[in-house]
Formats: structure tokens, C-alpha cells, sequence
């Protein structure tokens, strides 16, 4: 029985075997490492949620997705999106019929759908199952899908094929040692015979020879599926389902030797990831989703510890892990689904799947095509498995201890030395870990005594810093009063410059309109002068004209001359005086509002300047009406 694609049959055991005898390092070299495939499918409103008018929050491109909120939407891209316009045909075209090639090139590959419950995973897997007139129909989902599609190529391009198809179901985490019982060799019965608490039913794998077969074996098969009714989806899978359709196509090599082909496709439903309060489970059903949360949380840490390349995954936690363990960072070609819903009322568990799909976006695989095997080799392994389980049933049914072939017996060692080496990698993983510990312990320690040290520093800094601040508030301090004193002071000296410089401006506007009056009347008396001295010389001439011999005229005319000339020589020098003291006067003015504010710097000597010039003025004028009064003929 294959009750698994992560478990191994004999029959896989021995393959590996052979292909580590030699062939492995062939293929390792044509190993190429691929990230996970990630695409996310966003179905419409069902009326539950329209019902409750809830509204619409997702938005899709082909790469895409916008999550409603505030205050900004938040947006994921990958491989692939779809909103709810793509329907099942466009989902099968565009995600499986890639995928089935691969698988009829003699890849594994694992196609698993994730999602929180009702948003679409039973849809997308399996739809609807019915067919009308030998036909799939438009609500058939990927495995019937995949079914019709892979006969009608196969029978297409060889005649020489077999399908082989197996489904299990797995929904109770707490089993332990799973016991078989093979009552029925079509139905496998799995029974937890000390807790009598979960079941894990499926059959092994069949033989079909249509994709009617196919499908009326998975109705066998998830005849039971556990369902129950949930607030949010009537017909809830209470169970992780795995329906694996393996394919061996005959090659006929150049030398006529038959060699098969195996590819295998694994189609997944996981059950879905919810929050227990909000769909409503209650009692058992609590305990369930519990359980099935406990094996999705621990696929999750999976993920994530692939993710960041971690040493250790964790597959072995749960039975979901180790079922999916080749498809999560081995050699299988994986594609996850997402589903989700567009109502805001699914908003949390929404953001939780988008975020659980981003983080497997990075999960690479190293797919690698199993090897192919010539015909006479595989009839040799099937024929030792039959005879392996014969016996086997045998000693069950004569309950006659547990018999057991050579070859499994083997592997049974194999598979327990292999156990111990990965313990014994877990103890070298875990020493180096502790190692590590205590290193950074120390390093923790040093960091910590520096730590202190820093503070204390900083402690006196502060101190410093504090002394400083004070001493420069107190220099600034002083400065200000000296400043402000400094600015009274220079506010009162200009304001005694402008009293004293007013008043000197008035005085020597006195002494200008005095001196003006004293040209004016120099001017008025000299002109009354020279009257006068021309009526004396012309009385003088006509009375003695007679008297007057030619030379007495001429030095007459030479002294009045001479006395012309002076009084112009001396008017002339009184005008010159009088400019010269006005060109004075004007400077002073000028050098007084020049000096205003120097002068309230150094007001004294400035003031003492300025008294100084006046009085030299004054004396100025004084000699100058002394000299005019001598010059009065
Ligand atoms: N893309 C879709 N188009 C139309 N109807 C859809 C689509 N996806 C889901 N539905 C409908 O939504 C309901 C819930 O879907 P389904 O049962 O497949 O959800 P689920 O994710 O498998 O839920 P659970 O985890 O509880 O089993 C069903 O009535 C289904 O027909």
C-alpha cells in the first residue's frame, strides 16, 4: 500500500536504492533549484456574506492583489492571481495543464489548496463531480479536470499507459501508532487502538482505466470525507484530503528495450485554516479545528523554517508535514492555491493567508524526473511487494506475530540507522547551538559590563555638561546686563550728542545771519564810500579844472586809480574772508551730524572739539569787524 506520497513503499525504498547505485549523481547534476509556485484565487460574494452586507475589499491584476484599509491599501504579488471572473476551465488551463506536462515527463508534483474555510478549496479541487453525457461540467473542479484531460492525452499520444489513482484523508493529529486493518483491501482502516480518537481513512492505490474510474474512486474514497456544518460553510471538510494519480508511460528505447516512465500528481484540500470563535465550533468540533490548526500551524513553522534556510524542519511534528515534506523544499514541483474571500468580514483571516502564501513564495524545490525503469525490473519489485504483503496478511490473520520479508526488514534497519543519524545531526546541530549560546552568553556578558562602563560615562558627561551649561548661562547673563547698560548708556550719550550738536547747529546759524548782515552792510557802507569819493574828485575837478596843468590831471587820475584799486583789493578780500567762513561754518554742520553716533562713543573730547571750533569762529568774526572798521576811509 501507498498510503502516502511522503512515506515510502518498499517498492519506492528499493527504486531509491537504485538510484543511489550510481545513478544519483547524474541526476543530481541536472538538479535545478525552483521557488514553490504561489498563485491566489479570490472567489465572489456568497450570499451568506451579501447577506450581511459585507463589502468587497479585494481587488485583483494578474499579479496583484489590493487589500482594502486604512490608511492605505495593502498589496501582495504573486505568481499569479485571480479574481472572481476566472473560472474553473481558465483556473485548470492556466495552473494544472503546465503542471501535467511535467508529470508525464516522469515529474512528482503536488498542487495543494490553502485557505480559511468556505473560501473555495473544495471548489477549486474538486467542484462539481458529476458528469452529463460522459462530460465534465462548467463547475468541474481540477481533479476531474485533470482526470479527463490525462486520459484524452495519453491515449492520444501512446497506447501503452497505466493511471493509477489513491486517496487518503487525514483529520485527527493526535494519532500515534496508526494500526492497520485490512478487512476490506479497498478501504483502509486506520484506528488509534489506545485513544480510540481519530480515524485516517483512504484506499490504496487502484488501477483505472478511465477518468470515470478516476473519479467514481475519489467519490469512493471521500465518501465518508468528514464534514460538518460551520457558520460559515453548510458542507465544511473537517479533514486534510490527498488524491494522487501516478501515471507510467511505456518508452520503447532504440536497443527495444521497454523503460517506464512514473510521474506523479498529488492534489491536495487541506481543511480550513479558521479561527475557532468566529465560525462557531463548539465542543468537538472546538477540539477539532484545533487540531486541524495544530497540523496547518505546524506547516506553517515548515514554511517558515525553509524560509530562512533553517537546519532543522520540522516535518516530522504532524502527519500533514510528513505527507507534504517532498513537496516542501525536496524534489517534488509544487504550486500552492490560496483562496480567499472578497468580504470584509473575512478581513483578518484573509491578511493570514495572504501572509502564510507569501512566505512559501520563497520555498525553492530541486525537482529532479524519477528515473525510468525497464519493465522487467518494476513486474520483479511489484511481484516481491505482493509476496512482502501476502505474507504479511498472513500473519496478521493467524495473529501470529508480525512477519516481516528480509527486504523489510532492511529497510526497517535502514530506515532506524537513518532516524539515528538525523538524531545524531540533531545532537551535532544542537551541541554547536549550545556552543554558540555560550559564546554569545559571554559576548552578552562583555556587552553588559560595557553597557555599565558607557552608562557611568555618560552619567559623568551629564554631570559636565550640566557645570557648563551653568557657567554659560551665567556668562550669558553678564554679558546681557553689560550689553544693556553699555546700550543705555550709548542711548543717553546720543541723546546729549542731539541736545549739545542742536544747539551748536543754532549758534552757528546766529553767527551765519550776523555774518551776512555784516557783509551786507560792509557792501552798503562801500558803496556809500565810493559815491562819495567820486562826488568829492569830480567837486574838486570842475572847481579847479583851470588850475590843473596836464601833469597835475594825470596824477590825479593815477591816485584816484590807486584808491579805486584798493577799495576792489579790499572788498575783494573781505568777500574772500567771509566765503571762507562760510565754507567753514557749512563743514562744522556736516562734520556734526557725520559724527552723531561716534560722537556719543567719546562724546567729551568731541563736545570739547566742537567748543573749540566755535570759538575760533568767534574770534574769526571779532577780527574781521576789527579789520573792517580799520579799513573805513
Ligand atoms: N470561485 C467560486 N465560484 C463560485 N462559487 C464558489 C467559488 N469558490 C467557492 N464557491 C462556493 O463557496 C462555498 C464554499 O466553498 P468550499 O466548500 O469549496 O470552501 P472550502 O474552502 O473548501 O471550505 P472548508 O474549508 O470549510 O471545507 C461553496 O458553496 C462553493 O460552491
Amino acid at each position: 500500500m501507498d498510503m502516502s506520497f511522503g512515506s515510502e513503499s518498499g517498492l519506492e525504498r528499493a527504486r531509491k536504492r537504485r538510484r543511489s547505485n550510481g545513478n544519483e549523481n547524474i541526476a543530481r547534476n541536472g538538479e535545478k533549484e525552483i521557488n514553490i509556485q504561489v498563485v491566489v484565487r479570490c472567489r465572489g460574494r456568497i450570499d451568506r456574506e451579501i447577506a450581511a452586507n459585507s463589502p468587497v475589499i479585494i481587488k485583483t491584476t494578474p499579479r496583484e492583489i489590493y487589500v482594502k484599509q486604512s490608511p492605505a491599501d495593502k498589496t501582495y504579488t504573486f505568481d499569479k492571481v485571480y479574481g472572481p471572473e476566472a473560472d474553473q476551465a481558465k483556473i485548470f488551463d492556466h495552473i494544472v495543464v503546465p503542471i501535467l506536462h511535467e508529470v508525464k515527463a516522469g515529474y512528482n508534483c503536488t498542487l495543494f489548496a490553502y485557505g480559511q474555510t468556505s473560501t473555495g478549496k473544495t471548489y477549486t479541487m474538486e467542484g462539481d463531480l458529476n458528469t452529463t453525457d460522459g462530460s465534465i461540467n462548467k463547475d468541474a473542479g481540477i481533479i476531474p479536470r485533470t482526470l479527463f484531460s490525462l486520459f484524452r492525452d495519453l491515449e492520444a499520444e501512446t497506447q501503452d499507459f497505466s493511471v493509477k489513482v489513491s486517496y487518503i484523508e487525514l483529520y485527527n493529529e493526535d494519532l500515534k501508532d496508526l494500526l492497520s486493518s485490512t478487512d476490506d483491501p479497498r478501504k483502509l482502516k486506520i484506528q488509534d487502538e489506545g485513544t480510540k480518537k481519530g480515524i485516517l481513512t483512504g484506499h490504496e492505490e487502484v488501477l483505472v482505466k478511465n477518468a470515470a474510474d478516476g473519479i467514481r474512486a475519489l467519490k469512493q474514497g471521500s465518501i465518508k470525507r468528514h464534514a460538518s456544518q460551520t457558520n460559515y460553510n453548510k458542507n465544511s471538510s473537517r479533514s486534510h484530503s490527498v488524491f494522487s494519480i501516478t501515471v507510467h508511460i511505456k518508452e520503447t528505447m532504440p536497443d527495444g528495450e521497454d523503460l517506464l516512465k512514473v510521474g506523479k500528481l498529488n492534489l491536495v484540500d487541506l481543511a480550513g485554516s479558521e479561527c475557532i470563535g468566529r465560525t462557531g465550533a463548539e465542543n468537538n468540533r472546538a477540539k477539532e479545528a484545533g487540531n486541524i490548526n495544530k497540523s496547518l500551524l505546524t506547516l506553517g513553522r515548515c514554511i517558515n523554517a525553509l524560509n530562512e534556510r533553517c537546519l532543522h524542519i520540522p516535518f516530522r511534528e504532524s502527519k500533514l508535514t510528513r505527507l507534504l515534506q517532498d513537496s516542501l523544499g525536496g524534489k517534488t514541483k509544487t504550486c500552492i492555491i490560496a483562496t480567499i474571500s472578497p468580504a470584509k468580514l473575512s478581513y483578518e483571516e484573509t491578511i493570514s493567508t495572504l501572509d502564510y502564501a507569501h512566505r512559501a513564495k520563497n520555498i525553492r524545490n530541486k525537482p529532479v524526473a524519477n528515473q525510468r525503469v525497464t519493465k522487467k525490473a518494476l513486474i520483479k519489485e511489484y511481484i516481491s511487494e505482493i509476496e512482502r504483503l501476502k505474507m504479511d496478511l498472513q500473519a496478521a490473520r493467524e495473529k501470529n506475530g508480525f512477519y516481516m520479508t528480509h527486504e523489510s526488514y532492511q529497510s526497517l534497519i535502514e530506515e532506524n540507522r537513518s532516524r539515528k543519524d538525523e538524531n545524531e545531526d540533531l545532537r551535532r546541530v544542537n551541541e554547536s547551538l549550545m556552543v554558540k549560546v555560550q559564546e554569545l552568553c559571554k559576548e552578552n556578558t562583555m556587552l553588559e559590563s560595557s553597557r555599565n562602563e558607557l552608562e557611568n560615562k555618560c552619567t559623568k558627561m551629564q554631570i559636565y555638561q550640566t557645570k557648563i551649561d551653568e557657567q554659560i548661562s551665567s556668562v550669558v547673563t553678564e554679558t546681557q546686563g553689560h550689553v544693556d547698560s553699555q546700550n543705555q548708556a550709548i542711548s543717553a550719550c546720543q541723546n546729549i550728542v542731539k541736545e549739545v550738536t542742536d544747539t551748536e547747529i543754532r549758534r552757528l546759524k546766529e553767527h551765519n545771519a550776523l555774518l551776512t548782515k555784516i557783509i551786507e552792510e560792509a557792501n552798503s557802507r562801500m558803496v556809500l564810500m565810493r559815491e562819495e569819493l567820486l562826488t568829492n574828485i569830480s567837486t574838486y575837478i570842475s572847481t579847479n579844472l583851470n588850475n590843473f596843468t596836464n601833469v597835475q590831471a594825470e596824477s590825479l587820475k593815477s591816485s584816484f586809480g590807486k584808491v579805486h584799486d584798493s577799495i576792489k583789493e579790499n572788498v575783494d578780500y573781505i568777500l574772500f574772508f567771509l566765503l571762507e567762513q562760510i565754507c567753514r561754518f557749512s563743514t562744522n554742520v556736516l562734520l556734526c551730524l557725520t559724527l552723531k553716533i561716534p560722537i556719543g562713543l567719546c562724546r567729551e573730547a568731541n563736545i570739547t572739539a566742537l567748543e573749540g571750533m566755535m570759538t575760533s569762529n568767534t574770534k574769526y568774526f571779532n577780527n574781521l569787524k576789527v579789520k573792517l572798521d580799520k579799513k573805513k576811509f
